[in-house]
């Protein structure tokens, strides 16, 4: 699914190597229980295609040229320590910040990868641990003294963004286009530029039901305080085609309007049936 040729640069462990595509090292675990690739760069799991599934469950854009300080467009980009434009870089430097694989464990039955993100002086400051068995479960923790935000930005892979409908988002949201509450429908389907922020409970849980692949993704946040809900049809968007936008939907686990203290861990579990 990934545009470009890997060059192999050496095996990890029987089921893990790390591999180059273009400027940006990936991680790629390639198991019994379905294939995964992390880039290194933002500890940005990129593709995950679990052995029951016949198409992989994220979006990555066919465009991406993956290069070194540039955002990767889709995937599970870590929108870290801040989320949106409120700094810059947009989305926090985690995304294009190099990450290290500081532990893994891999057993017949799931693979833990632990990705981590050091400070200028060698301090962490975050860590993301990914388990891939029949789901994937993304579990972030915050280190730093300073509260941060944090986004799990999954940009799913649907067949086609017309008849898919999102289900268990609440009835309101702020809507970040107009900045201005809203009352919205739930379900809730796509048929224009969307970026809505949700305030949720602790342990919510959303739908993608998308009845031309025939599955059903199950996406249950942990500790998140927000789910934002995005696809900008149209728009012009860096590193994706004007087609993109009609394969994609985002459903990201948040902490936003209530931020990380140190040593919070927020978590999202993705399953498909
Ligand atoms: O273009 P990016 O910086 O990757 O951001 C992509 C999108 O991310 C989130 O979903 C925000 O709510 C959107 O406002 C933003 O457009």
């Amino acid at each position: 699914m990934l545009n470009i040729q890997p060059q192999f640069i050496k095996q990890i462990a029987p089921t893990l190597s790390l591999q180059q595509y273009n400027e940006i090292p990936m991680i790629v675990l390639d198991h019994p229980v379905g294939q995964a690739i992390i880039s290194l760069q933002g500890a940005h799991l990129l593709s995950w295609q679990p052995k029951h599934t016949a198409q992989n469950v994220l979006w990555l854009s066919e465009v991406e040229p993956f290069k070194l300080g540039t955002a990767i467009r889709g995937g599970v980009p870590v929108c870290y320590p801040w989320f949106g434009g409120k700094s810059s870089p947009s989305h926090g430097y985690a995304r294009i910040s190099m990450w290290q694989l500081s532990d893994y464990q891999i057993t017949e039955d799931n693979a833990t990868l632990a990705f981590s993100l050091f400070s200028d002086d060698d301090l962490i400051e975050a860590k993301i641990t990914m388990t891939f068995s029949d789901s994937c479960e993304l579990n972030f923790k915050h280190y730093g003294v300073e509260n941060a935000e944090v986004a799990l930005h999954s940009y799913f892979n649907i067949a086609d963004i017309n008849p898919i409908s999102v289900e268990g988002l609440p009835t309101s949201c702020f809507n970040s286009l107009t900045q201005q509450p809203e009352q919205v429908p739930s379900p809730r389907q796509v048929a224009e530029n969307i970026d809505c922020i949700y305030a949720i409970s602790n342990n919510a849980t959303h739908h993608i039901v998308d009845p031309i692949y025939q599955r059903n993704i199950e996406i249950s946040h942990k500790n998140a305080s927000n789910t934002v809900f995005w696809n900008p049809w149209h728009k012009a968007t860096s590193g994706m085609s004007e087609e993109g936008y009609k394969t994609m939907v985002c459903v990201e686990t948040a902490r936003i309007d209530k931020p990380l203290s140190q040593s919070d861990q927020v978590s999202v579990i993705i399953k498909v049936a």
